[in-house]
């Protein structure tokens, strides 16, 4: 199982010496460990009823003014009120998002590259070119989301365009094994992501989860959609109005299951600061967050994240 993903560097996890991400070794180790195992009906994780996230077709855009400004709202008011949403007609092909997966089906282990190491390689292998193929169109949906929100809030996003390039944003294809312990185990712990925002794909198999009005709920896969989830970078730059939702992997008694997510990150020494005044969050720099984001899962063994840079009165 992963801890709070840190997506910007070396993954940080709850046990050190298991490697990245969650393996069939792992799980069964802390099996056959395990003595006792949480009952099933454990409130924390109970059957709980799928949802769909808020739809928004993507075609709307290349429409008439009110049909592209109707979908800039739609997207502006999901980030509110989720923090999550899901797209189609996203510009990604069907038979990319499977040739994706099925090209993940035959990888051992995850990746966790960055945009530019994707781009750099000679794309003569199947492999990296249909993750060229991606990874160049998943970049561009996220930069136009970017684009609309901060436009949304008032602002042009050329700020976003300048700080967050192919070299500081990731792409991380994640596995995770089918574990006997399901539902008492997650493939990733509770966390919110420290980026900008995510396009994530999952597959049909689901185990996705995210906190809604206080509770957890499960998120209904469609495998046709990308799951668009706004980070902590763009609710400190909206001064809250955008939600950094947390959100956590359950295991698959049974399924393997495969997603892909790519990372909007700036560069280290981008400092954040909020687009309204009185702030929030104190001005800080990407760098500076990800330190405190390791120091404290390395000495709490959790992220805090950003009530860490909440200004003293708030
Ligand atoms: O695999 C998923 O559905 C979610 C992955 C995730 O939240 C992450 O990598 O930050
Ligand atoms: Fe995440």
């Amino acid at each position: 199982m992963m801890n709070a993903p840190d997506h910007t560097d070396q993954r940080v996890r709850m046990d050190e010496s298991s490697p990245d991400p969650p393996f069939q070794e792992t799980y069964k180790t802390l099996f056959n460990n395990l003595t006792q195992t949480a009952p099933k009906n454990f409130p924390q994780f109970s059957v709980m009823e799928e949802i769909e996230l808020p739809l928004i077709d993507l075609n709307k855009l290349d429409l008439g003014d009110s049909e592209r400004e109707s979908c800039k709202k739609q997207i502006a008011r999901a980030s509110q009120e989720w923090g999550f949403f899901q797209v189609i007609n996203h510009g990604i092909s069907v038979e990319i998002l499977e040739k994706m997966r099925r090209e993940q089906l035959s990888w051992s282990e995850a990746f966790h590259v960055s945009l530019s190491d994707i781009l750099g390689s000679d794309g003569l292998d199947n492999l990296s070119s249909t993750m060229e193929q991606y990874a160049t169109t998943v970049s561009e949906l996220a930069q136009k989301l970017a684009d609309i929100l901060a436009e949304k809030m008032g602002h042009k996003s050329v700020f976003i365009k300048e700080t967050c390039l192919p070299s500081t944003c990731y792409l991380r294809m994640n596995r995770y094994p089918p574990c006997p312990m399901s539902p008492q185990m997650f493939g990733i712990m509770p966390h919110t992501d420290s980026d900008f925002l995510t396009v994530l794909h999952q597959d049909h198999i689901g185990g996705l989860q995210l906190v809604k009005d206080g509770k957890w709920i499960a998120v209904k896969p469609n495998p046709k959609a990308l799951i668009i989830n706004i980070g902590d970078l763009f609710q400190a730059w909206s001064n809250n109005v955008y939600k950094s939702v947390e959100h956590r992997v359950v295991a698959n008694e049974l399924k393997e299951r495969y997603s892909t997510a790519y990372f909007l990150c700036p560069s280290y020494d981008t400092v954040i600061q909020s687009c309204i005044e009185p702030s929030v969050y104190k001005r800080f720099s990407f760098g500076e967050y990800r330190q405190q984001v390791q120091e404290d899962v390395k000495c709490l063994g959790y992220k805090i994240g950003l009530p860490r840079f909440l200004v003293p009165s708030h």
